[in-house]
Parts: structure tokens; sequence; C-alpha cells
């Protein structure tokens, strides 16, 4: 039976399954959701269940109203199926009150780690009309009760730098570009407010909602809220916070990512979604087989809106938000997060946004100084033996028996695998995860990673993006990227929540074109950078204009482009650092990180704190005298 057809015809009433946990509590009644006859009016929060949100059967399915989870944290008990009253056996069955805060995995150890007060000083920079001012707490946000209560429920005691000036600029309505470092709470700073403009508008009559014009329809989801993201993975893991986020506040939430079945995926819209959270091809197909009408959507975030806007994205993300029904910009409240945004691609963006303010946070497409980083030169024979010896020394430095946590990244899908089963003969513990996987192996490496049962994950750049895994102690690149955006999302994956990380990166003769802007990257970040890596520089910098999407003299790509290039200094003099530092080591420790860091922007300075992993910790894990087992190769 399509779905089509299931809208129209009742599926004969069954007993109801209770779980055993629930056998013994009292029947939720509760006054509003158990009148059919009443306004598809939901009373948000009230009572225990999640039936407390009702709609008349004929009612708009894009209302929402059933489970949104997709296959990962699909409530336990609440599959209604597909028939036209997917909320009444809620009603009876109040599987809400028994989903337990933590199967949604919100309460992770990492989160007792985190270290807000390292973004103390972060610098913020805002441009754009009429800029709301920032908040110092969440509760100076007007969120509703149940909104504040799933903060706490977070442990998110005070807001983030870029939680900080994006919430209030959100909630006021306003377009967004916004870009902050990674790890630094993006996520949360668009869910929050979505959370909030959907609450708000759960509270609108239905002639309210027809008054605004906004079409209903019996057979397609029409989510007031898209979040689009560029891989699988950063959906799902957008789609979980989320929830948490939205816990028995009514909010349904959906996830719709290409590699799983479709089937599955249109199930879940079925049940109601007020906010899809979407990769763009899946998108793009769902809209196409006429299951997702975009035309109510009145909240638009792009994540990684970087990678969303560049060739690969592009053209779909355009189809998206232009060709397919979606509110006009201006019409629909439109918010692009990512921790670097280059000039071209800011200006790509503006098409998507409306009198936008450009709000920046930290050394803006910079990588942030929690992180260490360390480059190694490596000639591309001896990587295998330079990683092992790596990983040997850190193995017998791992803190308390715990396996320290290990992304290596590969330029190649092919690489990975080999990598890994190298490794694995080699007896680490590894795992890998590219493209050409299939989703349940993607998934299945992640989880094994994640939980530290294979504490070595070796990936592409798949994995380079948005995902946050709390325990990520060291970020290798094996392969260095082309690209130096890439590389700051890379080793973002460790350094995230205040935390301190580790980033050790293999550099040999073909990444010369990267070198300067390294040496840029580096030295923002107060970094130490070795002698050989500036001559590096140096000679690429007068004889080679690499890619660097930093393009338009703006460093660091962080800069509002309707300000103008910034003052900028593009051109380091190599030289000097060079005669400074002829006494260091390439790859010795001890020297005293000297440099100043050349600040781009007038306005901002750059925060000194010292790097809290630093050398010594560098040295602790490793030891730092590489032991390079023999026969490795
Ligand atoms: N206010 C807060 N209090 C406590 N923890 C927070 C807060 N905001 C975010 N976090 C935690 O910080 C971590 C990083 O957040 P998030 O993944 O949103 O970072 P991000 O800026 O999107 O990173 P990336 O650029 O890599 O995508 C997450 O584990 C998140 O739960």
């Amino acid at each position: 039976m399509s779905w089509n057809e299931s809208t129209r015809y009742q599926r004969p009433t069954r007993p109801t399954y209770l779980p055993p946990h629930l056998r013994d509590q009292p029947p939720i009644t509760d006054s509003i959701s158990s009148s059919p006859s009443r306004s598809p009016r939901f009373g948000r929060g009230r009572g225990r269940g999640r039936g407390s949100r009702t709609r008349a059967p004929n009612q708009d399915r894009s209302w929402g109203g059933g489970s949104g989870g997709g296959d990962r944290f699909r409530e336990t008990f609440s599959d209604p199926g597909p028939g036209p009253y997917p909320y009444s056996q809620s009603q009876a069955q109040p599987f809400r009150s028994s989903e337990r805060f933590d199967e949604l995995e919100v309460v992770e150890e990492g989160l007792s780690n985190v270290n807000l007060d390292a973004y103390d000083e972060t610098p913020v920079e805002t441009s754009g009309f009429d800029v709301p001012p920032p908040v110092t707490s969440f509760a100076d946000v007007h969120f509703s009760a149940a909104l504040m209560e799933n903060i706490k429920r977070c442990n998110y005691v005070k807001p983030t730098p870029i939680q900080r000036y994006a919430i209030p600029v959100a909630m006021a309505g306003r377009d967004l570009m916004a870009c902050a470092q990674t790890g630094s709470g993006k996520t949360a700073a668009f869910c929050f407010p979505i959370i909030s403009g959907v609450l708000k508008d759960h509270a609108k009559t239905p002639a309210q909602i027809l008054a605004e014009g906004r079409g209903m329809n019996l057979n397609m989801a029409c989510p007031l809220a898209l979040i689009l993201a560029p891989t699988r993975e950063l959906s799902c893991q957008i789609h979980d916070e989320a929830k948490k986020f939205a816990y028995k506040t009514g909010v349904k939430i959906v996830v719709a990512y290409g590699g799983a079945p479709i089937v599955q995926q249109f199930r879940n819209l079925e049940r109601g979604v007020d906010i899809l959270v979407a990769t763009p091809g899946r998108l793009v197909d769902m809209i196409e087989r006429a299951r997702v009408s975009l035309r109510n959507v009145k909240f638009l975030a792009l994540d990684e809106a970087d990678r969303m806007l560049d060739m690969g994205f592009e053209p779909q993300v355009r189809r998206i938000v232009q060709q397919m029904e979606m509110p006009r910009a201006g019409v629909r409240q439109t918010m692009l997060f990512s921790a670097t945004f280059p000039t071209e691609i800011q200006k790509l963006a503006s098409d998507f946004l409306s009198n936008y303010i450009f709000l920046s946070a930290g050394k803006v497409g910079s990588s942030t100084d929690l992180i260490a980083q360390k480059v190694q030169f490596v000639a591309d024979m001896d990587k295998k033996s330079r990683l092992m010896s790596l990983l040997i020394s850190q193995r017998s430095n791992g803190s308390q028996g715990k396996p320290i946590l290990t992304l290596v990244f590969v330029e190649t899908k092919r690489g990975a695998d080999a990598l890994q089963q190298w490794l694995s003969m080699k007896g680490f513990p590894s795992i890998a995860i590219h493209g050409d996987k299939v989703q349940l192996e993607r998934e299945r490496a992640l989880r094994s990673f994640r939980t530290g049962v294979t504490p070595i994950l070796v990936a592409t750049d798949v994995a380079a993006r948005g995902l946050d895994i709390p325990h990520v102690a060291h970020v290798i690149n094996y392969d260095l990227p082309r690209d130096i955006d890439d590389y700051v999302h890379r080793i973002g994956r460790t350094g995230r929540a205040g935390k301190s990380g580790l980033a050790t990166a293999f550099f040999s003769d073909k990444n010369a074109p990267l070198a300067k802007a390294l040496v840029e990257l580096m030295m923002e970040a107060n970094q130490e950078v070795p002698t050989w890596l500036l001559e590096y520089a140096e000679t690429y910098s007068s004889s080679f204009t690499p890619r660097v999407n930093r393009s338009s003299g703006i460093k660091f790509g962080g800069h509002d482009y309707r300000r103008g290039a910034s003052t900028g200094t593009e051109n380091y003099d190599y030289s000097n650092q060079i005669a400074d530092r002829r006494d260091v080591q390439p790859y010795g420790a001890g020297a005293s990180s000297s440099y100043s860091c050349h600040s781009s922007d007038a306005g901002y300075s750059s925060p000194a704190r010292a790097n809290s992993f630093g050398e010594g910790l560098y040295n602790h894990m490793y030891g730092y005298n590489p032991v390079i087992a023999g026969g490795l190769n």
C-alpha cells in the first residue's frame, strides 16, 4: 500500500503493546489530547505523555506529532504504524514518559570534561545592520521552560562565545552567517533558536497558520525547519543532538540521508516532522518523489556551510533553496555556520541571505590553540614506520589503561583500507571509514571508535567535518589535505569543548604548496613552527601561489567580505623567523614558542594563553624519541 493510500485507510485497532516496566503505571490521560474533536493545537510539554500534541484525523501531517526519530534512536516503543491516526496510540501508550534521557546518549562521559572557561578570551567580531546584543547566560534568552530544562539536562551551564552572540541574532529572526572555531558549540547555536521557533509556531491556531498562507498537504511532509549537512554521519549527529535539545517538547525531528533505506525514512516522516535534518542528495530525492515539500520552511540552517556551497554540493543546495518551493530569503530565516568561510563562498552564500549579520568567534578559519600542532617531515616511504613509532609510544603512555582515541587521515579510500589492514596486521586495533563503505559499515566503524573498542580510526575526509567524538586525543594527518581549510576541520576533531588535543602532520615534498598556509595557521594559533617548514613557506610563497582558500587577501577567510579586504598579513617575513629559529631542531622539543601572532584584523588581539596541552604532555605521550620498530613496511 502506498503511503497515500495508507493515509486514507485506518488500521484495525489492535491492543497496544505496553513494555513490561510500564505495565503497572497508571495510564496517562490528557484531557486535550484525548478528544479527537478538539482543535489541533497541542499542549506543549503538558503532562508526561507525548500525546499532549494531537491533531484531527484529516489534519496536515506536516504539523508533526509522531516520533520523528531516525533509525538509530527511534524510540523503542514508539511505532504507531502508518495509520491515519498516528498519535492515538501514543495517547494510550505514554512511551514518552518511559524515554530515558540517557537513552538518547545525552549523558556522555565527555561532557564532564568540557572546559568552557577556555573560551573566555575568545574575540568576537560582528558586522551587519542593527546587531542584537549578546547574552551572558541561557537564562537571558527567553526560551521555553522545556527547552531550558533540556539545556540543563545536557549540562550546558553557560553559553560558548558563538552561542552568546548567535542565539540572540537568531532569536531576533535575523539571517546569519556565523563562523566559529571547531568544537565551540555551533550545533546548539542554531538548534536552540530553531527549536524555540518551532515551539512558538506550535502555539499558533490553524487559522493563524492559514492566514500566513502556509499550505497543508495530506500526502507530504512539510517541515517547518530544514537543517542541511554534508555527510550522513554529521546529519545523524545533528539529529541526535537536536533530539536531546527537544526532548519532551513535542518537536518532531527526522533525519534523512543516503545509504540507508529510504522507505524507513519515509515512515519516519509519516509520523510527523517539524525539523528535517538531511543531506542534500537524499532530500532532493524525497522532494522529487513528492514525499517532502519545502513550502512551509521558516528556518533554514546550513551546517558546514562553506562545504555545502563549494563545487561539490552547491548545485544541489541551490536547487533545494531556490528551485524547490522553499520560501524566499527574507521570508524564511537562514543561518549558515562553519569554522571556515572563504571569501568566494561568502559571496555565493549571500544569495541565500537577506540583510544578514556576520559573526565570527575566535581566530576564525584558524585552528584553536587548544590543539597542539606538530608537523614532521616524513618522506612517503617512511610514513608507515613513523606512524608505527607514534602509536607505539602513545600506547605505552596511554592514560590509566584507557586507549587513546587516534584519528588518522589519509587521502584516498583505497589508502584508508590499505593502511587500516596494515595496522591491524601489526597488532593495532583499527577500523576504516570512507565513502565506499556501505552505511552500516560506516556507522559500525564510528561506533566502534567512539566507544574505544577500536581506538584507531583511519579515515578520509568523510570524517573531517563536524563529527564530535569526545575523547579523540590525537589527530594524525598521515596524508595532508590539499586545502588548508580541510586541515582546520580535520584537526578540529580533537581539542573540542575547551579540551586540549594533539594534531600531528606528516609533511613531505609534495605538500610544499600547503606550507605557507600551514605556517600562517600555526603562527596564528601560537604554535611552534619548525625551521624547515618556514623555509618551505618562504620558497613557495615567493615562487608559487598555492590554492589555499584564503583568497582576496583576507587571511583565514573569516571576515565579513562586505567590509572589504582586511589589512591582512599576506606577506609574512619568513626570513626573520628563520634567522631567529636556526637553533630549533626540525622535530625538536623544548624551544619556547616565541612567535607573536600576526593578527590580520584590526580590533582583536590573539589570546596569548599558553597551550594547555603543551609540549610537556606531547613529550609525555610520545617520549619524543621516535622508536623506529624494525621490519615495519
Ligand atoms: N554551552 C555548552 N556547554 C557545554 N558543552 C557544550 C556547550 N556547547 C557545546 N557543547 C559541547 O561541545 C562539543 C562541541 O560542540 P559542537 O559539535 O556543536 O561544535 P562545533 O562548533 O559544531 O564543531 P565543528 O566545527 O567541528 O562542527 C559538543 O560535545 C557539545 O555538546
